[in-house]
């Protein structure tokens, strides 16, 4: 997919990975709708990103993930503003295992929601021009994190939505691709507040501090570059990709076909 001119939209775009995959997006000519509940470093980066690509290349849109009328009003508001929508980016997450509800609620459901609402506007049964969706899993969505058995269970829910939503694109015609991003550790805020968000599993941050160093600490522009590939390769659909410092892959899923 060539970016010149495309309208993506990117959930959780104030800060971290999303902050990230705004600046790559833009950087390779797409224009973005930044979504995200902190409208104080939304706005904050919006008169950046005005500044260096001026003020039509972005919209910034104060939305919670976990609300149907703000993602509905949110893509709306899109499509209206730029003419349509082509690449989601669903990348708004949490990590707390005390709050482990709403951890669901944003991870997995707001991922499900911001899917069946972008396809009203991309799905070409729906009058839209495709397009592709990637969502933002993690590391934790291909094997367990003992310290965080809630956030790791929304992870594999992403990951196995997200296939399946390719494999059903394919079938129905959508002409939307659809793929996971699976970073493992990235310093952003979600990483560095980790001990205080693990409830009843804090007596295991010492054991995730050992994963940490095992697997390493990506930057986010390691992530974001990932995510391009995603976005532009058309031949990814229902693609798994795992990002560690020490490279990355495209995971292989045990077929059940004999
Ligand atoms: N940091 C890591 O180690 C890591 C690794 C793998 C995957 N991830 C995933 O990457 C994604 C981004 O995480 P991050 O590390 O950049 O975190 P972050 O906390 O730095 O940024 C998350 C952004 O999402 C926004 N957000 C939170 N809840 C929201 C909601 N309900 N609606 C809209 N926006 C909301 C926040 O305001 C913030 O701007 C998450 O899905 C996370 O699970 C993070
Ligand atoms: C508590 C940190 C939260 C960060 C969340 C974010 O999504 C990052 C996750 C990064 C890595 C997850 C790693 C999971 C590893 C396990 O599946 C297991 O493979 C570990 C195996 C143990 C070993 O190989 O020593």
């Amino acid at each position: 997919m060539e970016l010149n001119g495309k309208i993506a939209v990117v959930t959780g775009a104030a800060l971290g990975i999303g902050k990230a995959i705004t600046e790559i997006l833009l950087k390779n000519g797409a224009k973005v709708a930044l979504l995200d509940v902190n409208e104080t470093a939304g706005k904050s980066l919006k008169e950046a990103l005005d500044k260096q690509y001026g003020q039509e290349r972005t919209l910034f849109l104060n939305c919670n993930v976990e609300s149907e009328e703000q993602i509905k009003a949110a893509f709306q508001k899109t499509a209206d503003n730029f003419g349509g929508i082509d690449i989601l980016c669903n990348n708004a997450g949490i990590l707390n295992e005390t709050t482990w509800e709403k951890t669901v609620s944003i991870n997995l459901v707001g991922v499900i929601r911001g899917t069946y609402l972008a396809l009203e506007h991309m799905s070409k049964l729906s009058g839209g021009r495709g397009g592709v969706i990637v969502n933002t899993a993690s590391m934790a969505g291909l094997g367990p994190l003992l310290s965080c058995p809630v956030y790791t269970a929304t992870k594999h829910g992403v990951i196995g939505f997200t296939r399946a939503m390719a494999a059903a694109s394919t079938a129905s015609g959508y002409g939307v691709r659809f793929n996971a991003l699976c970073p493992g550790f990235v310093q952003t805020d979600l990483f560095t507040t980790i001990p205080s968000k693990l409830g009843q599993f804090s007596h295991l941050a010492d054991a995730t501090e050992k994963l940490a160093e095992k697997f390493g600490i990506l930057t986010v522009s390691e992530v974001a570059e990932s995510l391009l590939e995603l976005v532009t390769d058309e031949t990814k659909n229902g693609e798994a990709f795992l990002v560690f410092p020490q490279g990355k892959k495209y995971v292989t899923f045990p077929s059940f076909s004999s």
